[in-house]
């Protein structure tokens, strides 16, 4: 069971992944990915959603031409934990690779 990150530990671990920010009101993170078209997009989630079915964890997301809005909670333990952080920090290095802005 993986475990909910209190505040300060999120913080901390969000300092890692510097393009995300808290939601407010919620004890989640998120992050708008903003790609060159709508094919560069959604080779994004192509590739994230294979990470996050690998890793047994799956991101809220909505896809708005070449946008991508990620939000990322652990629902199993009712808040942010590691593997937010992680999958975080594995979608940062999928859009690099798209180039996204
Ligand atoms: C049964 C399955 O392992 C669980 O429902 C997994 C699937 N993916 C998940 N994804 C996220 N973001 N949070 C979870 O708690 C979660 N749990």
């Amino acid at each position: 069971m993986v475990e909910r990150l209190a505040a300060a530990e999120r913080h901390k671990a969000l300092q890692g992944v510097p393009g995300w920010s808290e939601v407010n009101g919620r004890e989640a993170i998120a992050r708008i990915f903003t790609f060159k078209d709508f094919n560069e997009a959604f080779g994004f989630m192509t590739r994230a959603a294979l990470v996050a079915e690998k890793n047994d964890h799956h991101p809220e997301w909505r896809n708005v031409y070449k946008t991508v809005e990620v939000v990322l909670t652990t629902h199993d333990a009712g808040g942010v934990t590691r593997r937010d952080i992680d999958l975080a920090s594995a979608m940062d290095a999928i859009a690099r690779q798209f180039g996204a802005a």
